[in-house]
Order: structure tokens, then sequence, then C-alpha cells
């Protein structure tokens, strides 16, 4: 990806949806921070899903915050939120205020190591809305994120998702396309992803 001001916004070149990605949303002194801080304080935990009638473990551990009370469902499991903290305060209001969005709800993964991963998906959840926009800000190692289109298939496109960066998935993302985080062939450290979205 060629780009001249690297502080700039980056538009992915998809078709019919737009993906924008901010390589340096934090510096990395605050994403260095913000990674211990949500490392150490997060309760993490490791839930089951049911995928094709089978329960296996989730390849990562997640954990929900909301301040509604509002408990969220996918892949078989219902999520009940933690009360937002000071640190995912801040991180929310920053994010809003540069996107000119509202969020409600903050999903965090953990990816362990390279054998963690989230499979091909898209965050379509009824409880989202129609044409959910969804900011994913990326701290710690960092790791593949692959789009493809539902039906394009020259549609596609793997990028490299680094610490402190954020990519918003806005309109048609999550109806047009899908997107996963493949498990890695070399070794990774942890990964923090955190996917804010509007439960509405
Ligand atoms: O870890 C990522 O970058 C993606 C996470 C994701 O797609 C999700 O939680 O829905
Ligand atoms: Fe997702």
């Amino acid at each position: 990806m060629f780009n001249l001001f690297p502080e700039e916004p980056i538009l992915l070149n998809l078709p019919d949806a737009e993906f924008i990605y901010y390589p340096n949303f934090f510096s990395k002194e605050k994403a260095d921070l913000f990674f211990e801080i949500l490392l150490n304080e997060t309760p993490w935990q490791h839930d089951e899903i049911t995928i094709f009638g089978k329960k296996i473990l989730q390849p990562r551990l997640t954990s929900l915050y909301g301040n509604e009370g509002k408990s969220y469902g996918y892949s078989n499991i219902v999520m009940h939120p933690h009360h937002f903290n000071s640190t995912l305060t801040f991180i929310k209001e920053e994010i809003e205020n540069t996107i000119n969005e509202n969020f409600t709800t903050v999903l965090l993964n953990l990816y362990r190591n390279e054998k963690d991963s989230n499979g091909w998906h898209a965050d379509n959840e009824k409880e989202l809305g129609r044409d959910p926009i969804i900011a994913s800000l990326s701290l710690g190692e960092e790791r593949i994120f692959q789009i493809k289109h539902n039906t394009n298939k020259e549609a596609k496109q793997s990028i490299t998702l680094q610490h402190g960066s954020l990519l918003v998935m806005k309109k048609g993302a999550q109806i047009h396309y899908k997107h996963q985080i493949p498990k890695a062939s070399k070794p990774k450290n942890q990964r923090i992803n955190l996917t804010f979205r509007k439960i509405i």
C-alpha cells in the first residue's frame, strides 16, 4: 500500500463498501500503555462455541463491555457486558470524536499466539442494525486481516494491522464482505483487538 502521508487515513480500494485504515491512530507510547492495561485488567473469558453442531473452545479470549447492560449474542454464545472502565471510555471517545460516530459496546479479542484466529464472518447480528459501522483498534503484535467480497472473487485484500492502528468498516462492509484473522505460520506474540459497535 503506497501512502505519501502516513498519518492520513487510507481508503481501501474495494467496491461496494468503505473500509478506512488509520495506520497511526494512537502513538506508540499510548498504544503500549493501553496494551499493558487492557492485557492485565480485562476479565478475559474463554468460551465454547457451537460450529456445525460441535462444541469447541474459541481460538482466542474475549471480553464484552457496554454501558446499557444489553447482552450480545453470536455463534450460540450470549455475552453479558461489563461496565466501561476509564481506559475503554477514553479510547472510545477518541475514536468517536475522530470518525463522528457513537458506539455502545466494545468486544475485546485477545489473540494469545499464532494459533489464535478469528474465522471468516461478517458482523451482521440483528442487534447491530442493517448496515453497521464497526471501528476496530489493534494493539500489540501485528496480524494479517483478510477481507473478501461475498460474490465478486476479484474484490479482496489482506492488510497488516499494526500496533495503534484503527480500521473502520463502514457502509456495505458487513453486507458485501466477510473478514478474518487467519492463524499465522510464524510465532506471534499477544495481540489485543477492540471492535466498537452500536447496539440498537
Ligand atoms: O481481530 C480483528 O482484527 C478482527 C476482530 C473481528 O472481526 C471481530 O471481533 O468481529
Ligand atoms: Fe468481525
